[in-house]
């Protein structure tokens, strides 16, 4: 379980987030959706204690999230963040084999069953067969598959992911948010793909400006007057095989320049 009370979070003196909460049950996948620049990555950064709120109370099960240790956190939460691209020479089972970093003593090596959990989460993502490769030898979707293999690799029963589907194609869009929700995991994932957040998420908390403007199940978030505002898009929903999907359409500029002037 994660849960965020009345989280406020400041970078310097500009304000980002101003008492958000956010409660993902156990074995849920909450979508954190939104604008360029609600907030979402910072949420998602105080979910993980990498950001520090300034007011509020991070939950992780019944722990203090801040009051987890360095070697205690990675086994409860596991992060797929936006990260800079790694030119570290390592190979692909290498990288993912640090997601064991957090289960082995120290100065110990890695264990057979180690081996074998990379191996099983390199084998979920589609890249067993490049496991000798060079890490930074792959292309921008292969290493975000390898990323999400590292995450497996940690067996933490949190799972935190930002934007997981960047640099992905349609299908491995699919298929690792398939995976995801196979695993049963409490996870909070970051989405700009409001299609895939309505196909995979059980909850859904739309951020703007750093509140938090609907939470809930999914359906009842993905509304058009809830959506339509927020994003500044028209929008119309339909069902596609029992499937909630939205269709988008700008504005008309005249009519929304016409509204501002009213
Ligand atoms: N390190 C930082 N220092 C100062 N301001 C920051 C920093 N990181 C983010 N911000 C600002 O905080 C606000 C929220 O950023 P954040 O990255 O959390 O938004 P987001 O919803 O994840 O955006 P996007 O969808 O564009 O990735 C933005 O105005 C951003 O410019």
């Amino acid at each position: 379980m994660i849960r965020a009370t009345n989280v406020s979070f400041a970078y310097d003196e500009a304000q980002v987030l101003s008492g958000v909460d956010l409660h993902a049950a156990s074995g849920k996948m909450v979508g954190l959706i939104g604008p360029n620049g609600s907030g979402k990555s910072t949420l998602l950064r105080t979910l993980y204690a990498a950001l520090r709120p300034k007011t509020g109370r991070i939950q992780i099960g019944e722990d203090v999230v801040s009051s987890l240790s360095p070697r205690e956190l990675p086994k409860r939460v596991a992060v797929v963040a936006q990260e800079p691209s790694s030119e570290a020479v390592m190979s692909v089972a290498d990288m993912v084999l640090l997601g064991r970093s957090p289960h082995r003593s120290s100065f110990h090596s890695y264990s057979a069953e180690d081996y074998e959990i990379a191996a099983d989460a390199l084998r979920k993502v589609g890249l067993r067969h490049m496991a000798d490769r060079r890490f930074h030898t792959m292309s921008g979707g292969e290493k975000q598959r390898a990323f999400i293999a590292r995450a497996l690799a940690q067996q933490a029963e949190q799972l935190l992911l930002d934007e997981p589907t960047n640099h992905l194609d349609i299908h491995y869009q699919h298929d690792i948010l398939q995976l995801v929700r196979s695993l049963r995991k409490t996870t909070v994932v970051v989405l700009h793909d409001l299609n895939l957040a309505a196909r995979y998420c059980d909850e859904l908390v739309l951020l703007n400006h750093g509140k938090v403007v609907s939470s809930g199940p999914t359906a009842e978030v993905l509304v058009p007057e809830v959506i339509e505002p927020v994003y500044r898009m028209k929008v119309t929903t339909l069902y596609d095989e029992g499937r909630l999907q939205l269709v988008f359409r700008p504005l008309d500029r005249a009519v929304s320049v016409d509204k501002a002037l009213v």
